[in-house]
C-alpha cells in the first residue's frame, strides 16, 4: 500500500482471497486488495473485468462466494447489516427506486442507519438531507421527482443519499457517468475532500487521466483478479495500460496542474494483433502491494 496515509494495515478496508460468483460462473476470483482510510482510491480495468461485482461484494450486496473482508482489522460480513450500512455506503450504476420518490424523500433514506430502530420520526433528518444535497452540488433538485432526472442528476442525488448515510467507507461505481466536465471535477474535488475527513474513498473509473491525477492509490482489476496496486504514478505505465486495455498510452504533465495527463490511442499500425492478444490474455500480477 502506497497511499501516503501513514495508515496503519488495520487502517481501512482489507479484502483477501475474495471470490464471487455471478450466474455460476466466478467473476471476481482471489482478490486481494486494500482500500486505505484518508485516502482516494480508484478502481480500474476494462469492461466486464469485475469492478462492479467487487464494489457490491466489498459492500455486502452480493455474497461472497470465499474470502474475507476486514474493516479496521476485523470481520466486515459478520457485523450486523444495520452496523455494516453504518460503515460502507455503496453508490451503484443503476439505482432506481420502483416508486415515485422525490428527490428528498431518497435522500433521506440514507439517514436510515442512524435512526433509532422504533422511531418514526424524522427530526434532525432534514438538515442532513439538505447538506448531503449541498455537498453533492445539488440542492436545488431536492422537491423534484426522482424519475424524471437525468442520468448525471440521479447520479448526484445517489451520491447525496451515500453521504446521508454518513459512511467511513464510500464505494461508488463510475461516479462521474453522465456527468459534464464541471461536474466530473466537482465529484472528483468532493472525493478528495471526503478522504480528507477520514474516509475511505474507493471509485470505479474509466478515466485513466482522473485516476492518476486525482487518486492516492489505484487498484487495477482484470478478468476478476487484481494484476496491479499502489501508488497511480508507478501502476499506470503505458506497459501496463496496453496490456490491460490493449491501447497506447502515453504519459504527459497536465500545464496546468503539474498532475499526470495519460493519452490513448489505438496500437499503431503495424503492431502484430496476435501479441497484442497474447499482451490482454497474459497478464499476471506485477503490482507492488495491494
Ligand atoms: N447477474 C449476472 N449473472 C451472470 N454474469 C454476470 C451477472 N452480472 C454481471 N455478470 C458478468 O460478470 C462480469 C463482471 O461484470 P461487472 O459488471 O462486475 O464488470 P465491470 O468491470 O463493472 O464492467 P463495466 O466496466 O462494463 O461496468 C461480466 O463478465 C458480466 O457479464
Amino acid at each position: 500500500m502506497s497511499a501516503g496515509t501513514g495508515g496503519g494495515p488495520d487502517d481501512g478496508l482489507r479484502a483477501s482471497d475474495l471470490a464471487v460468483s455471478l450466474g455460476g460462473t466466478l467473476v471476481v476470483d482471489g482478490v486481494d486488495c486494500t482500500v486505505p482510510a484518508g485516502a482516494l482510491s480508484a478502481l480500474v480495468g476494462p469492461n466486464g473485468a469485475g469492478k462492479s461485482t467487487l464494489l457490491r461484494a466489498l459492500a455486502g450486496v452480493v455474497p461472497a462466494r470465499r474470502g474475507t473482508i476486514q474493516w479496521q482489522g476485523s470481520d466486515l460480513l459478520r457485523r450486523p447489516r444495520r452496523e455494516r450500512a453504518r460503515i460502507a455506503a455503496l453508490v451503484d450504476q443503476e439505482s432506481g427506486t420502483g416508486v415515485p420518490l422525490t428527490v428528498r424523500e431518497v435522500v433521506s433514506l440514507g439517514t436510515m442507519p442512524h435512526r433509532p430502530l422504533l422511531g418514526f420520526g424524522n427530526s434532525g433528518d432534514d438538515d442532513a438531507v439538505l447538506a448531503a444535497l449541498e455537498s453533492a452540488g445539488v440542492p436545488e433538485l431536492r422537491d423534484r421527482l426522482y424519475g424524471e432526472l437525468s442520468g448525471g442528476q440521479r447520479q448526484r442525488v445517489q451520491l447525496a443519499r451515500a453521504l446521508a448515510q454518513q459512511p467511513q467507507l464510500l464505494l461508488l461505481d463510475e461516479p462521474t457517468n453522465h456527468l459534464d466536465p464541471f461536474a466530473q471535477l466537482a465529484t472528483l474535488q468532493l472525493m478528495r475532500q471526503l478522504a480528507g475527513r477520514g474516509i475511505a474513498v474507493v471509485a470505479a473509473l474509466h478515466d485513466l487521466t482522473h485516476a492518476a491525477a486525482h487518486c492516492d492509490h489505484v487498484i487495477v482489476l482484470h478478468r476478476g483478479t487484481v494484476v496491479a496496486a499502489g501508488e497511480p504514478r508507478t501502476v499506470l505505465s503505458p506497459a501496463l495500460i496496453r496490456q490491460v486495455y490493449g491501447v497506447q498510452a502515453d504519459v504527459l504533465v497536465h500545464p496546468a496542474t503539474g498532475r499526470p495527463l495519460i493519452a490513448l490511442s489505438l496500437p499503431q499500425a503495424g503492431r502484430d494483433p496476435a501479441s497484442e492478444a497474447t499482451d490482454r490474455a497474459g497478464l499476471s500480477y506485477e503490482g507492488s502491494s495491494s
